[in-house]
């Protein structure tokens, strides 16, 4: 079985196949953060947890590395709204970026680079343009002569003489940047600071990065020159993912990325959700409306996720129901393995011990080897919840059940095995109030173990612990502090 992609840039779906075997280095254009995480956040950050514990899953072995862009226009018009500054405005919505995430279930990036400190790779990039003849200072600015590299256009598939200079929203005369470029289709590698902005020195005098040359420093200085996925909204495939191609290849000479994989926009009344056009929910507002936040990323994993996912109240309320279903199929376990005699005071039921159900193992890697079918492998894991539930009743009912106990716990392991791939996890109610007793002396230590743990590089251990604060109803807030927790 192989897994198949589709690849935003050769527009066809592929076989996934990475620079070192068994290994993937992927990169995600993570948030500018001057607001809270909206929904179309939450989607594009569950697709991509999903196929990072995907690609984990069937045995690779993977680097994620997710930015943070803290410099940009938008923070310092909001800082100014606050009489508060730049570096303030950033790390506020980053710490509320941790939290909405870990409500989420969203598995951390191996590391998460910003913009603020990544200014020696930045020059050092816009450098190498320069000497290469890709970019040319400009009164302070430096700009991207985007005619010097014959590829332009590749990934979105646009020709420069298609882009009317003038009508592109790229080209605005009125712009006192228009007058400073070469050319209308020029963009900023760098901008030269304004009086009262945060400025950083340069070769070219004080001033700060333009947005697309971050991701390109980014990408470089942690994951090396070509990696296996560039992964974000498909919003950035023109001109943020065009941009990043033409600054890092023209450098390097080899692919950026082999695979470029965009998620499509979660739209409300057919516009795409967005900061900046004020027409969103927040992940924290939904939540604390009491949606559940597996409502929520099943309702992410039930849509394609290359096409636009409209959020509506019922679009969440059948989500809801779709859950319910899952979680009665998950619990399954917890309620009725005791009397089935399950693996008896293992805790986990042996989880580890017996093997899974291989045909429903199967059909879910058949779905989701099909360029991430995601809602495929939701109604594998829909199929295995009803039929537990089914034995369920009949195990109310009539007191027992003729299904052998050991083929319902093959179902029940398959089930919570591959729910958990899809980061879809349920804990018993019971079992949360019965473990509340953690004191903070021990809950601290296991955040102190988890710290050691990642600190060697043991992800999987630091998950482990992660996990059994969350099930023992201890939630982690990772915020570049330190790590902070709170009792659900
Ligand atoms: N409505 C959406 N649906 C799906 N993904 C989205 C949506 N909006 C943003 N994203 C993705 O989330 C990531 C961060 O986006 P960004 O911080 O630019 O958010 P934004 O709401 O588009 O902000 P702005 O309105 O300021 O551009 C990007 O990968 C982007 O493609
Ligand atoms: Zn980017």
């Amino acid at each position: 079985m192989t897994l198949t992609v589709y690849n935003t840039l050769t527009r066809r779906q592929e076989p996934f196949k990475t620079v070192e075997p068994g290994k993937v280095k992927m990169y995600y254009c993570g948030v500018t953060v001057y607001d809270y995480c909206h929904l179309g956040h939450a989607r594009a950050c569950i697709v991509w947890d999903v196929v990072r514990r995907y690609l984990q899953f069937i045995g690779y072995e993977v680097r994620y590395v997710q930015n943070f862009t803290d410099v940009d226009d938008k923070i310092l018009n909001r800082a100014r709204q606050e009489h508060s500054s730049m570096e303030a405005v950033a790390e506020r919505f980053i710490k509320a970026y941790f939290e909405d995430m870990a409500r989420l279930g969203i598995k951390e990036a191996d590391e998460y680079p910003r913009a603020t400190h990544t200014m020696n790779g930045i020059q050092r990039l816009i450098h190498e343009l320069e000497n290469k003849g890709f970019a040319y200072p400009s009164d302070g600015d430096v700009y991207y002569a985007v005619r010097q590299f014959g590829e332009y256009g590749k990934l979105s598939g646009r020709k420069l003489e298609d882009m009317q200079a003038g009508k592109s929203d790229r080209v605005n005369i009125e712009d006192p940047e228009y007058q400073k470029k070469k050319d209308p289709f020029d963009f900023a590698l760098w901008k030269a600071a304004k009086p009262g902005e945060p400025a950083w020195e340069s070769p070219w005098g004080a001033g700060r990065p333009g947005w697309h040359i971050e991701c390109s420093a980014m990408v470089r200085d942690r994951l090396g020159e070509t990696i296996d996925i560039h992964a974000g909204g498909a919003d950035l495939i023109f001109p943020h993912h065009e941009n990043e191609i033409a600054q890092s290849e023209a450098v390097t000479g080899k692919p950026l990325a082999n695979y470029w994989l965009h998620n499509g926009m979660v739209k409300v009344d057919g516009e795409k959700m967005s900061k900046s056009l004020g027409n969103f929910t927040t992940i924290r507002d939904l939540l604390d409306r009491n949606v559940d936040p597996m409502a929520l990323r099943l309702f992410v994993l039930m849509a394609q996720y290359r096409k636009p996912l409209d959020f509506t109240d019922d679009a969440i309320a059948a989500a809801t129901n779709g859950w319910h279903t899952l979680k009665e199929g998950l619990l399954f376990g917890h309620q009725y393995g005791k009397q089935l005699n399950w693996g008896v005071g293992s805790g986990e039921w042996g989880v580890e011990n017996t093997s899974l159900l291989p045909e429903f193992v199967e059909r879910f890697q058949e779905a989701i080897n099909d360029d991430f079918n995601f809602p495929g492998g939701v109604s594998v894991l829909f199929e295995l919840a009803k039929e537990l539930r089914r034995e369920g009743n009949i195990i109310v009912h009539e007191g027992k059940t003729d299904t052998p106990a050991e083929e319902l716990q093959k179902q029940w392991q398959t089930l919570v095995t591959l729910a958990e791939v899809l980061g879809l996890t349920a804990q018993p109610e019971a079992e949360t109030t019965v473990n509340d007793g953690l004191s903070d002396a021990e809950i601290e230590d296991l955040i102190q173990q988890r710290q050691a743990a990642r600190k060697a590089r043991n992800f999987a251990e630091g998950d482990r612990i992660r996990n059994e604060l969350q099930a023992k109803g201890v939630t982690l807030i990772d915020s570049p502090e330190g790590t902070r927790w709170h009792r659900s």
